[in-house]
């Protein structure tokens, strides 16, 4: 356990945002499924000890051939995941009890993350206890209220874009999910119920190719990516 690094890959959504019958993580890009380039990404990096699945509970099966298909070893288990993402986030950290002392949560949409960015977010949270990587926001961003109309416009050389993996000691972020479970609290990423400790989550800069594929128009920018940018490394 000592030192010991698990990864939580989460891809039991449905992916509505995306509107094809087939869920979004299974559809192909160069030719495999975008879960697929996730979890090799992870599979091939030396200081991954092992990797959890959580998937739709219809889907383990499939999940298993894909292991089986493309040697990913360090996948140990594939689980059904829950109603919302935290939901299936918990179920990944309760497979690892007692077996790592760091934790990884990526989202199995995100398959472009950079080994380089990945291993500094680790290392950053080896010294602070949580980390994520993130890129700086490009637009302006508005505050607007229920009726369509400006409230404030946040100074944006404060805002970050937060991206996956986050990584964390792994009591930590039982700790902070625990708590959020107790208080009925709903997150969108991991670092918010860190945050809600009291703990600072630190931010490491990223690059905009660590995409979450979520809507149509992020599938050719994919199939771009992994050619002109990522494609090397496949
Ligand atoms: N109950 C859920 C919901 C989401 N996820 C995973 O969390 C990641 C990020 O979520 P998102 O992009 O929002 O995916 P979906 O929930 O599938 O998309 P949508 O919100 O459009 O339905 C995805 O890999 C998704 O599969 C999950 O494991 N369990
Ligand atoms: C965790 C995350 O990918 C960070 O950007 C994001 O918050 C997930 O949000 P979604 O609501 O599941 O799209």
């Amino acid at each position: 356990m000592k030192d010991k690094l698990g990864i939580v890959i989460v891809a039991a959504g449905k992916g509505s945002r995306m509107g094809t019958q087939e869920s979004k993580q299974y559809l192909q890009i160069d030719d495999k499924p975008i879960l697929v380039h996730t979890l090799l990404r992870f599979n091939r990096m030396d200081a991954v000890d092992e990797i959890v699945l959580v998937t739709g509970p219809d889907d383990v099966e499939r999940c298993k051939g894909y292991a089986e298909q493309y040697g990913l070893g360090k996948i140990k288990r594939i689980i059904p995941g829950g109603k919302e993402r935290q939901d299936s986030v918990y179920q990944g950290l309760l497979t690892l009890t007692g077996y790592v002392e760091w934790v990884m949560v990526h989202d199995g949409v995100r398959p472009f993350a950079a080994e380089e960015h990945i291993m500094a977010c680790l290392a950053k949270a080896k010294v602070t206890g949580a980390a994520v990587l993130a890129v700086p926001v490009k637009d302006t961003i508005k505050v607007v209220d229920r009726d369509g109309f400006i409230k404030a416009t946040p100074d944006r050389s404060s805002l970050w874009a937060i991206q996956t993996p986050q990584a964390f000691r792994f009591s930590l972020l039982v700790e902070a999910h625990e708590q959020a479970r107790r208080e009925s609290f709903l997150g969108t990423d991991d670092a918010m119920l860190v945050e809600r400790l009291g703990t600072k989550v630190a931010v490491v800069e990223a690059d905009y190719y660590n995409i979450k594929i979520t809507t149509p128009e992020d599938l050719p920018w994919a199939e771009w990516i992994i050619r002109q940018v990522r494609g090397e490394k496949k």
